[in-house]
Formats: C-alpha cells, sequence, structure tokens
C-alpha cells in the first residue's frame, strides 16, 4: 500500500500548521527550516511563560529531549498540558532514552502524563522505550534489533501512541498494526539531525491531516522520498555529507506529492 501523499500535501497546503518545538540546541536550524520547508510555520518557543499560550493557537508540538534539563521537562510538560486542553497533537522525540537513567525518567514522565499522538525515534530508544535492553550510545542506535515492529507495537500499546521507530527500514506502529516503510538513503544516517527533522515532519503532517496514523505513513514515506531524490542528485550535486544536508533539505522544500510518489509499493502491513 501507499499512503495517500495528494491528500497529505493539500492538508499542509490548506493549514500552513503552526508547530511549535520544544527542542535540542544541535538541531534546532534544521528543525526549523524542515517545517517550513513542508509547508509548516515553526516557532521554538521554550519559556513557560510564553509557551503555553503560543500552543493553544498551535497545530502541533514537537518535544525533542535531546538536551534538555530539569526546568526544560517541567516546561514540555506544562507546554503538554496546553496541547491536550486544545487537541494539539504532540509528537515525542525520545533522544537519547536508553542511554542514561535521567534520559529514561524523562521519558518515562513525558509518557506518563501526556497524551501523546506520535513518538519518533530510533531503533534504540523505541527499544529502550518498550523495556527492552538496548544499546544506545549518546543519541545513536547501536545493536541488532530484530524485535524491534513487536517492541514498537508495545511501545504504542502502552502509550497510545503510533511509534515510528527509524532505521535502515522504518517501522510505524500502533497498539493493533505495524508497516515497514522502504525510504531513504545510507547518507541520512551520514550527518547528525535526520531523526530530529523526522520528528518535526511528524509534526507538521500530523498537524494538518486528521487520523494520525494516514499523516505518518505519509510523513514519514515523504521523508524518506526527499533523501532518496537527493541523494539522486536532483537537488544538485554534493560532495559529502555537509552538502548533502543542504540537497537533502533543498528536496524538502521542492518535493510535491508527484515526486514524493514512488514507482513501486515501499509499506509493507506486516499486521
Ligand atoms: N541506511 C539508511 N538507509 C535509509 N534511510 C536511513 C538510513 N539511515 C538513516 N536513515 C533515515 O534517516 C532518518 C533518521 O534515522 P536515524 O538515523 O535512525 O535517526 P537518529 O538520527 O535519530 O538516530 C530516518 O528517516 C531513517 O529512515
Ligand atoms: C548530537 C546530539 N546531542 C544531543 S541532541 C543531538 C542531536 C541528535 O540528532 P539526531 O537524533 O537527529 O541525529
Ligand atoms: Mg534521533
Amino acid at each position: 500500500m501507499n499512503p495517500d501523499l495528494d491528500g497529505a500535501f493539500d492538508a499542509i497546503a490548506e493549514v500552513s500548521p503552526l508547530v511549535n518545538c520544544i527542542t535540542n540546541a544541535v538541531t534546532v536550524n534544521d528543525v526549523a527550516n524542515a517545517a517550513l520547508f513542508w509547508g509548516g510555520l515553526p516557532v521554538m518557543s521554550d519559556d513557560e511563560n510564553d509557551v503555553v499560550d503560543m500552543v493553544a493557537g498551535a497545530d502541533g508540538l514537537l518535544l525533542n529531549m535531546g538536551t534538555t534539563d530539569e526546568q526544560g521537562v517541567e516546561t514540555m510538560l506544562a507546554a503538554g498540558r496546553s496541547a491536550m486542553d486544545h487537541d494539539v497533537p504532540i509528537v515525542l522525540d525520545p533522544v537519547g532514552v536508553g542511554a542514561t537513567p535521567a534520559r529514561d525518567e524523562t521519558a518515562g514522565r513525558l509518557t506518563t502524563d501526556l497524551d501523546i499522538a506520535v513518538i519518533n525515534g530510533n531503533y534504540g530508544e523505541i527499544t529502550a522505550l518498550a523495556g527492552e535492553t538496548a544499546d544506545v550510545r549518546g543519541v545513536e542506535s547501536v545493536g541488532d534489533y530484530s524485535e524491534i515492529a513487536r517492541d514498537a507495537t508495545a511501545v504504542a500499546a502502552d502509550t497510545g501512541a503510533v511509534v515510528v521507530a527509524s532505521g535502515a527500514t522504518d517501522v510505524v506502529a500502533t497498539a493493533d498494526r505495524a508497516f515497514e516503510i522502504e525510504a531513504g538513503h545510507e547518507l541520512m544516517g551520514q550527518f547528525v539531525g535526520t531523526g530530529c527533522m523526522q520528528g518535526v515532519t511528524q509534526a507538521v503532517f500530523a498537524g494538518a491531516v486528521t487520523d494520525t496514523l494516514d499523516a505518518v505513513l505519509a510523513g514519514t514515506l515523504a521523508y524518506g522520498r526527499a533523501g532518496e531524490r537527493a541523494a539522486a542528485g536532483a537537488y544538485g550535486d554534493f560532495e559529502g555529507p555537509a552538502s548533502y544536508r543542504t540537497a537533502f533539505l533543498d528536496a524538502i522544500a521542492g518535493l510535491d506529492a508527484a515526486e514524493a510518489a514512488p514507482d513501486e509499493e515501499r509499506i509493507t502491513e506486516l499486521h
């Protein structure tokens, strides 16, 4: 199956979803531009005095815990409560969960106290959230994850979120369905920020497309296709990972539903 890319791109053009991102200091600019280039409106409010009101009028909230601290977690919880009060979908990127106890505790608080619409993490992070043994070094997923679909499903069942486990093959799971998405390029794993930009991609798509699973399948496929089109040179020549990053951002900006649509089916429903 392939998702309704025409519907998703039209919805984003119509809504121009405002997405408040509380995100890490490493990739914040790439996250803002990825949101803008898809057709959303990014705002990076992270002051508790401001963010509660900002989220009240937003279409999406991204919580990326890459460089958060104690105050940052409280701000995320306040922003998340505002999102829940105003039916704003929350996307969680549990960066580095499984690497330290503090990160495990933060992810536990966010998933317990908030009603999360989408969790987008790499294989190691999703496996750690499932309570299974994971090998997360800093923010990198290392190790072998042959049970990733089972573990993503367990996280979905536990939290009610649509779960995206990113890797060479992305896995998307709800409590009762799971999919593999074959899209993307290995160059996407060779610079910092593609996980973070995938998180904000979910927030833009979920901020415009009513059904969260439809939004995530379309957003995940489109994101991978942007990586492929850039790798194919459709957005200019590149010399290595740094210039590929620029081509990749240009691909997000340039991609429309027709270019995002692959020639063959890329999504397999596992169950
Ligand atoms: N070898 C690969 N082949 C295809 N896509 C990849 C590959 N490595 C990473 N990606 C893509 O890059 C994005 C970020 O994934 P990942 O590297 O797992 O996240 P993170 O940066 O959070 O560790 C995802 O869309 C993923 O599909
Ligand atoms: C390196 C680093 N350290 C804390 S957050 C961060 C960025 C992680 O980015 P991504 O998960 O997109 O690779
Ligand atoms: Mg990541």
